[in-house]
């Protein structure tokens, strides 16, 4: 699942790696996504989410309303939302004013395009109170060569699968039930993997705050149920 409403997606800023909190109508999505998943009564054996707040409240906000905290879980920055270099912080009508709509459109969309880049490593860039220090600690194990300037669905989905593949798959191929709460290009990239969506068609995905997206998967990982709750 994607995370609730973050106080950036509600205010229409590029969030990307800036470390933004729900809004409170984030909050109230990611309890009713926790109450829908309790009625499931899917009992979850690990959960993986991201190195950013408004994913990580949104699923221990979950685990707590399906009585399963307890669960182990696994934060990774691979699970991060996309980079979106120098279009983090910007309102996205000013960027379609900017640029144009077709082009912010590729930005946000398209499979292989790269947002324009960061210069460099500002030590930090603060917007509307928020600050995003690039040598944050959190990021101390990513050599300062690989902290991403901004990236394409493409390169995200490629920092992905070394831990879907080494972390996720071992627990799916298990029989076990696996609860993933990210971020919106993130879940669009995994969705592409898991369905062998094209490279074209990616362009068409939308992923909405906060809605439960439940895959039946049988032993070689194909699909054969998907539902969203
Ligand atoms: O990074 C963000 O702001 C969003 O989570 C994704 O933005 P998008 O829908 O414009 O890709």
């Amino acid at each position: 699942m994607r995370h609730g409403q973050s106080e950036w997606n509600a205010k229409n800023l590029f969030n990307g790696w800036i470390d933004t909190d729900l809004s409170d109508a984030g909050v109230t999505q990611a309890h009713q996504a926790g109450s829908l998943l309790a009625e499931t009564q899917i009992q979850f054996d690990f959960a993986a989410t991201s190195l950013l707040k408004r994913a990580i409240k949104t699923l221990h906000i979950m685990l707590e309303e399906t009585n399963q905290l307890y669960v182990p879980e696994q934060k990774t920055w691979r699970l991060n939302e996309r980079h979106y270099g120098a279009l983090q912080g910007v309102n996205r009508d000013d960027a379609r004013a900017k640029w144009g709509e077709a082009q912010v459109h590729e930005w946000r969309r398209a499979y292989d395009v790269l947002p324009p880049q960061t210069q460099g490593h500002p030590t930090s860039i603060t917007v509307d109170g928020k600050t995003y220090p690039a040598f944050d600690r959190r990021y101390d194990d990513i050599p300062e060569t690989e902290l991403p300037h901004g990236e394409s669905l493409k390169v995200a989905l490629a920092r992905i699968l070394p831990f879907y593949e080494s972390v996720i798959v071992p627990h799916l191929q298990a029989g076990e039930n696996v609860l993933i709460v990210a971020h919106g290009s993130t879940v669009r990239a995994l969705t592409k993997h898991i369905e062998h969506i094209s490279d074209a068609d990616i362009m068409h995905l939308e992923i909405a705050n906060g809605e439960p997206i439940i895959y039946d998967l049988d032993d070689q990982l194909v699909v054969t149920d998907k539902q969203v709750i």
